[in-house]
């Protein structure tokens, strides 16, 4: 059995939901279908889940909704015509909205996840009927009624371990088994989304549950890159790779997939094929435990921005025993994670991702390291991106760092961190975002070969 997830540039439109048919049509193993909440169909366009969100927002400011209503319900309509449904159909999606908007708001944060959800709920609904009236048996399934339980409000959302052996059931299910993605219930039944692009994990959670032989994860690229095709042109495809070069990759903004996604898979050892909607008999990628080696050191080359660095300085803070618990547990008080944590004897420099701060915590964290910690100097900056080469053949490669940073060097940037794992399968690069562009490039021109544009 097969656990596919369609994206949402692969449910956008009437037109691409034909194409998730015939992709399911192909191959009846096929058997669990996950969807997203219709997504961008040109550059310009808007996600529903960003339609949502500003219905929700709207809603709680106790503003007209009316606008933003028909906004959501327009793409439904749009997609309902051109699949030749009735009216029925849209009949549902407008009572479910409508009850959701009529819900409690005295917990703001339920209430916008419930609305946040109903893209990838209806949608599933939607693809339920219009999969059995081309004559596919199949049936949309609520994720509070298949088990699929996450973490309470305190907690980042995740699902939890008991969710496998109520999941596992789907496997026994004749028929396709159309199922949203991005949310799960509490034990305590309210509803809790995963972070934006998490039906990605939903697929992965599904696909452990029922052992699936294979995730399929359609999207629409043929391919996971060496990096980023909107930022180089036509780089090198990626056939096969590991679930740990993809998790370090997706980590730094390889948003083909979810950097939560890979571990369930990973768990139960199901193998994961990137896939296009578009062209779906390209072969795709495949996401393995192992793979053979290969000639090149290098697989791939991310790069993200939004991070910031909280640069501590304090002299023989080598000695000073617990410096560094002390501060993180700063951190932590501020319930803020951090990324890595590059040292000299005399100073730390903490890197985190910056949606996490504003300028009161920022004040806050440095008035603490200067009065309790007796920093001699403390300072926050923003504006930094992570650029990472990621490879499994990295770790036996000599000379590979002095390639990486004669490269950059060449573009006249600054490195402003330097971080290797002890894994050695990857290694990050801090430079400021006005720098991350012509370092990906230079990067890619050091490592692979191909035409540059831009
Ligand atoms: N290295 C990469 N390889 C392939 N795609 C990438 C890469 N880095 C970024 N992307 C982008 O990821 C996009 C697909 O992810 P996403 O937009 O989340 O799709 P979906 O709507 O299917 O969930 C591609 O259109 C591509 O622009
Ligand atoms: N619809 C949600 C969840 C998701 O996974 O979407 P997509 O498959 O389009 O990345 C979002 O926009 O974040």
């Amino acid at each position: 059995m097969k656990v596919c997830k369609f994206g949402g540039t692969s449910v956008a439109s009437a037109q691409q939901i034909k194409k998730v048919a015939a992709i399911l049509k192909a191959d009846p193993s096929r058997k669990i279908v996950v969807v997203s909440a219709p997504g961008k169909r040109f550059d310009d366009d808007v996600k529903v889940t960003d339609m949502l969100i500003r219905l929700s927002q709207a809603a709680l400011c106790n503003e007209d909704v009316e606008g933003y209503l028909s906004e959501v319900l327009d793409r439904y309509a749009q997609i309902a015509i051109g699949l030749d449904l009735g009216q029925a159909i849209l009949d549902i999606i407008e009572l479910d909205l409508r009850n959701r908007l009529e819900s409690d708001k005295g917990n703001p944060g339920l209430f916008f996840d419930q609305l946040k959800a109903s893209g990838e709920d209806n949608l599933a609904k939607l693809v339920a009927v219009y999969l059995t009236s081309i004559g596919l048996h199949a049936e949309y399934i609520n994720p509070k009624d298949a088990g699929l339980l996450v973490t309470d409000f305190s907690q980042r959302v995740q699902a939890l371990p008991e969710s496998n052996n109520r999941l596992s059931a789907l496997k026994d299910k004749a028929t396709i088994t159309v199922f949203p993605g991005f949310f799960g219930y509490t034990s305590k039944g309210e509803l809790r989304t995963f972070e934006r692009g998490g039906s990605d994990i939903t697929g992965s959670i599904l696909a452990a549950a029922v052992k699936a032989e294979l995730y399929e994860n359609f999207t629409d690229v043929d391919c996971v890159f060496v990096a980023n095709p909107r930022i180089i042109e036509n780089p090198e495809e990626i056939h096969k790779m590991t679930y740990r070069e993809m998790r370090e990759l997706s980590y730094a903004g390889f948003a083909v997939l979810h950097d939560e996604a890979l571990m369930p898979a990973f768990k139960e050892s199901v193998p994961v094929c990137i896939k296009n909607t578009n062209n779906p008999l390209a072969p795709g990628t495949m996401i393995v435990a192992e793979r053979e080696h290969s000639f090149r050191p290098v697989t791939g080359i991310s790069a993200d921005s939004g991070f910031s660095t909280l640069f501590v300085s304090k002299y023989l803070m080598n000695r000073e025993i617990g410096f560094g618990r002390k501060l993180l547990e700063i951190l932590e008080d501020e319930k803020i994670s951090f990324e890595h944590t590059p040292s000299g004897i005399d100073n730390i420099s903490v890197i985190l991702r910056s949606h996490q701060l504003n300028t009161e915590i920022e004040h806050r964290i440095v008035h603490r390291v200067k009065t309790e910690l007796h920093a001699d100097e403390v300072n926050i900056q923003s504006n930094f991106s992570m650029v990472v080469l990621v490879g499994e053949g990295m770790r036996n490669a000599t000379g590979l760092a002095a390639r990486a940073t004669a490269a950059i060097s060449r573009t006249g940037a600054n490195i402003e961190m330097i971080n290797q794992g002890s894994s050695e399968v990857s290694l990050v690069f801090g430079v400021l975002k006005q720098d991350e562009t012509k370092i990906l490039k230079e990067l890619y021109k050091e490592f692979f070969s191909s035409v540059l544009v831009q």
